[in-house]
């Protein structure tokens, strides 16, 4: 089942179900409403599709599931522990698909290493006024593998649902590198483009916020490796590269959501970056620059 179906969970598991998986969207009063009328459509370089998704928007309705990928905004997680603490005394395992990593900690102190994956997604997707999803630009992609003791026949087993819903998926030895990768790459990547306001094309042509972005980039990887010791040397060099790997018109789901004045998960991204770099007497000025520029919005509003 697919706990939030915004965004990431709507894209993932609208994929999913329409690829014949088994899927229920657990969702709250208002998606639920436009969801039952209006179904859940995708518009996708990969494909425009439609489906009329089975909804649950209670725990109970839920019939033991095995998996639960959750797509929540992290600022949502403390609120959702109860349900997700249901589901886990059924029987299920989670994997989050939400940016950051602190909350690794929150669900594994909670649930314990061997009901937690770890997992993240590379997508740019956004809801349009109306509550479709929209999917702009062709990254469909997610990583998960298990920390703790998960049975090997259930990772192959999402591997293949995901590989069945041409889900571009890794099923990972070393998941924590690769969560901490992918918080490196976005909490600088979406830091500098919610805080410019521009796509990373412009960033990285501009040699001035170039060079603020790789700066914001050495101090991550400072603060990461202070965390996570298992990253390889070239980790600079790697990040910068996949900056410019990506579409030049792309920007981040802070950017969207800052644009769009809705609530930014910006103390689990950039804050949370500042705040395990103090743990180690990390200081991280570029990081808090963009942190303070950005904290007037982050409980959403309109810019203007
Ligand atoms: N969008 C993107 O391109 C990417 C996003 N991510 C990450 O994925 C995560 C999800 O983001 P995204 O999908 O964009 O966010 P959205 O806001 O689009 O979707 C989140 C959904 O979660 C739902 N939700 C929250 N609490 C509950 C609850 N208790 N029960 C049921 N549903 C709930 C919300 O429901 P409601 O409508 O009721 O508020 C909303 O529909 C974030 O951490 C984000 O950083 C990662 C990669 C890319
Ligand atoms: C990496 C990126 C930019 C796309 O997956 C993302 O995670 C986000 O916008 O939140």
């Amino acid at each position: 089942m697919v706990f939030g179906a915004g965004a990431v969970g709507g894209y993932f598991g609208g994929r999913l179900a329409k690829a014949g998986v088994p899927v229920t969207f657990l969702v709250r009063e208002n998606r639920y409403h436009l969801l039952k009328k209006r179904g859940l459509r995708v518009q996708s370089s990969h494909g425009n599709f439609s489906l009329e998704p089975n909804l649950a928007r209670d725990v109970e309705e839920l019939q033991s599931p095995t998996i639960v990928i959750l797509a929540i905004k992290n600022y949502h997680l403390e609120t959702a522990l109860p349900q997700l603490k249901q589901l886990v005394v059924q029987g299920a395992k989670i994997l989050p698909l939400l940016n950051g990593i602190t909350h690794m900690k929150t669900l594994i102190d909670q649930f314990g290493a061997d009901v937690v994956l770890g997992g993240s997604c590379y997508i740019e997707a956004t809801l349009n006024t109306v509550g479709d999803i929209i999917h702009t630009s062709p990254m469909q992609d997610v990583v998960f593998g298990s920390i703790g003791d998960i049975d090997r026949c259930l990772l192959e087993e999402l591997r293949s649902s995901f590989e069945q819903a041409n889900v571009h998926v890794k099923l990972s030895s070393t998941i924590m590198v690769d969560m901490w990768l992918k918080y490196l790459f976005l909490s600088t990547f979406s830091a500098i483009t919610a805080a410019t306001r521009k796509p990373i094309g412009a960033i990285i042509g501009d040699p001035i916020t170039c060079d603020f972005l790789e700066n914001l980039v050495r101090e991550a990887i400072a603060v990461a490796k202070s965390h996570e010791k298992a990253f390889p040397k070239d980790t600079f060099e790697t990040i910068m590269k996949r900056f410019q790997a990506v579409p030049p018109n792309m920007t981040s789901s802070l950017h969207r959501d800052l644009e769009k004045g809705l609530p930014l998960e910006l103390d689990s991204l950039q804050g949370a970056m500042i705040q395990m770099g103090a743990e180690y007497d990390i200081d991280t000025p570029n990081m808090k620059a963009v942190y303070a520029l950005l904290h007037p919005y982050l409980n959403g509003q309109v810019l203007s």
